[in-house]
């Protein structure tokens, strides 16, 4: 037995009034892109921490001036003379030469004594005295004297280099600045890099002014409400901000305050980074986009300077809009996150962005959008009046909302007559945005494989076949094995189609894909927006329908179940401990939304009596999966027989070889998320 691509009651929080479907924390979306501007691909960048760009800054700043200072030392210190080789020789008759260093015809030298500046030589004598020590001139090629001899004499050190190595003043200078001009190309180059980022060098260059990145121009923003499909409401709420970002005068003049930051809540995929571009794409406006993550990711002290900079660059050019994505990973309740030991950086960041939405007046026409799938964890501080003070929850799209989508991501897209966008969308309930532009692109890939112009149905049907499976493994099973998986996969098929309420089963498979042995699909007939009792041990019952088929038919029981298990597990535990399912717990929240059953202040006891009432519940249901099983042999064999032919059958096939009428829905049932297929673990 099985369901569609949610995992199990368990899996995507769904925004519907009814909190049956809110339960474990979603997880996280990967972690996040450095703060972007617009039209930036966010791959291929490693977060540089700015701080580096920073200590380089000082560490330059502070080379260049201890090297101007001694430079300019140098220049004052060394009063060196030249002179005429005739006044050198006369110095070393005097026996007044104390040294000289020789490089090829020139010599430069020091006295013993000073000596009287000669007229003509420079520099020109300084004031009193015009005297010098240190010297240089230039001998003559022509020289006949015996000058080392003479030197030698005189007791003075000679000292030479050899005349490949003579450089002026000029080369010197050049090879120490060397190590400078590489520091400044680096500087360079990690300048550009950061701009090109799209913004990391607003922090790290702040310590020279360098600039900062600017968003690209509004019109690269072209994502517009044209792009976002089904779900209008949701679009009407955000057309007041477009409105404003077009004419704040029109609000400020009649002192109209307009929301200065609007939470988007929803699951993954849902479509909340895209509304949010196509906000900016409406209002035309500058898109300003960061992940709270990379905030915190960064080192210390760091994540406040880039909110600081990111409102100013904000400021700067508004109207515009700052979106900052997964804002739950700064904005935890501060008591939860104490207790998970929170940090400083996190809340640095956080405040800062606190003080940045406090500083507005509501005259700078900038709307801050922020993403979360948790807001029920927020801290209150965030969701406070005049910061986070209006929340839009966008939901996972209900059957014309899915059509819409795939209309919108099958633009441009040649699609051929037989495909139907109506019936796609019909076998999709549950399904986000995301997977369906996902299944879009899985059904033109296979189109292209095939070598068709047109994308057809049937490319659509085994697009989702792939997406909600998996791609088949290619392995050689024993035929053992695969007689195993076929009673496995056919127990929770039957189950699943005698079960009155149960999802009609879609697929049976026992081609391998990925981790599975075999698969069993099935989805709901409509969207499902809750679960009674009766539907939900239709599931238990369906998914314990692989291991109690290995139980009756071969006596023993292998480890495929693993997965079916945890299926079964999860929405048990959450029918006892959550939805108040148990007469004998009661309408008691064991297990809160958020957080730990303990911390929620259920004893000891309570835990013991929701484990008792967990391990009856599904000992109930795997004695009626047994008994069913039982009672239905020839069916069962039926479809086992038409699995090991066929290896895979569609929801008509393996209705036709069970010999069960298709059920018509279930009236009183009004949805429910689907769950993984049912499958047999590898
Ligand atoms: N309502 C929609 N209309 C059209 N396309 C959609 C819609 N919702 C999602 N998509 C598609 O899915 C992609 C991913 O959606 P998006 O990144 O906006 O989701 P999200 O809610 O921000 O998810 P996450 O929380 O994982 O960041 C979009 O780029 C778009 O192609
Ligand atoms: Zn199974």
């Amino acid at each position: 037995m099985a369901h569609t691509n949610e995992p199990t009651p368990e899996g995507r929080p769904v925004s519907n009034p009814r909190d049956a479907r809110r339960t474990e924390p979603p997880e996280q979306p990967p972690a996040g892109q450095p703060w972007r501007t617009e039209g930036v691909p966010p791959q291929g960048r490693e977060p540089e921490p700015p701080g580096w760009g920073r200590v380089i800054t000082w560490l330059l700043l502070g080379w260049v001036v201890l090297f101007g200072l001694t430079t300019l030392q140098d220049v004052a210190s060394s009063q060196v003379a030249t002179i005429s080789y005739t006044e050198f020789r006369q110095q070393v008759e005097e026996g007044n030469v104390e040294e000289v260093f020789s490089r090829g015809q020139s010599i430069e030298g020091r006295l013993a004594e000073p000596a009287e500046l000669p007229e003509g030589a420079s520099p020109a004598p300084a004031g009193d005295g015009g005297t010098y020590t240190q010297f240089v001139t230039e001998r003559p090629t022509f020289a006949q004297d015996d000058l080392l001899a003479e030197l030698e004499a005189s007791d003075a050190v000679v000292r030479a280099t050899p005349i490949t190595q003579e450089r002026g003043i000029l080369p010197n200078l050049l090879i120490s600045l060397l190590p400078l001009a590489l520091l400044v190309g680096f500087y360079v180059w990690l300048f550009r890099r950061a701009r090109k980022a799209g913004g990391m060098g607003a922090g790290m260059l702040g310590g020279l002014g360098g600039k900062k990145a600017k968003p690209v121009d509004p019109e690269k923003v072209r994502v517009n409400f044209d792009d976002v499909a089904g779900i209008d409401e949701v679009e009407a709420e955000v057309a007041e901000i477009v409105d404003f970002l077009k004419n704040p005068e029109k609000y400020t003049r009649l002192g109209a305050k307009v929301p200065r930051g609007v939470l988007l809540e929803g699951g993954p995929g849902t479509g909340k980074t895209l509304l949010a571009r196509a906000t900016a794409g409406e209002a035309e406006v500058p898109f300003f986009s960061a992940s709270a993550s990379e905030f915190i990711e960064m080192i210390v002290g760091v994540g406040a300077q880039r909110v600081r900079d990111l409102f100013a660059e904000a400021r700067k050019v508004a109207p515009a809009i700052i979106f900052i994505d997964e804002i739950d990973t700064i904005g935890r309740s501060r008591s939860g996150a104490r207790s998970m030991g929170g940090n400083d950086e996190r809340e640095q960041t956080l405040n800062q962005i606190l003080t940045e939405m406090d500083g507005f007046d509501g005259t700078e026409g900038v709307v801050v959008l922020a993403a979360t799938n948790r807001a029920d964890v927020l801290d209150d501080a965030l969701t406070r009046p005049g910061r986070f003070d209006r929340k839009i929850t966008v939901s996972p799209p209900d059957q014309a909302g899915r059509e819409q989508i795939l209309a919108v991501h099958t633009r441009g897209k040649p699609l051929a007559p037989d495909v139907d966008l109506g019936a796609v969308s019909r076998s999709t309930p549950g399904m986000t945005g995301a997977d369906l532009a996902n299944l879009a692109n899985e059904a033109a890939l296979l189109a292209a494989k095939r070598g068709q112009d047109q994308i057809f149905a049937k490319d659509f049907a085994d697009a989702l076949e792939k997406v909600q499976l998996g791609s088949e493994r290619a392995v050689v099973m024993p035929e053992e094995e695969r007689l195993r998986t076929a009673y496995h996969e056919a127990g929770h098929a039957l189950l699943g189609m005698l079960r009155p309420g149960a999802d009609p089963v879609r697929k049976i498979s026992i081609i391998p894909r990925g981790r599975a042995l075999g698969v069993t699909l099935s989805t709901p007939e409509t969207d499902r927006y809750g679960y009674d009792v009766d539907y939900l041990r239709g599931r238990i019952i369906g998914a314990l329908g692989g291991m109690a088929a290995e139980q009756e038919i071969f006596g023993v029981i292998t480890t495929g179940a693993e997965s079916d298990l945890q299926t079964v597990t999860a929405i048990a535990r959450q029918m006892v401990g959550r939805w108040g399912m148990s007469e004998k717990i009661g309408p008691v929240q064991v297990y809160p939304s958020d957080g730990d059953a303990r911390q929620n202040g259920a004893s000891e006891a309570l835990l013991e009596a929701v484990d008792a009432e967990v391990r009856a519940l599904v000992d109930d249901c795997y004695a009626e999966a047994r008994r069913l099983l039982r009672e239905n042999r020839d069916k069962h064999e039926a479809i086992v027989a038409a699995l090991m032919e066929h290896e895979t059958l569609d929801e008509a096939d393996a209705y036709a070889a069970a010999g069960i009428e298709r059920r018509p829905a279930d009236p009183h049932l009004v949805g429910a998320p689907a769950g993984s297929p049912g499958h047999r673990d590898a």
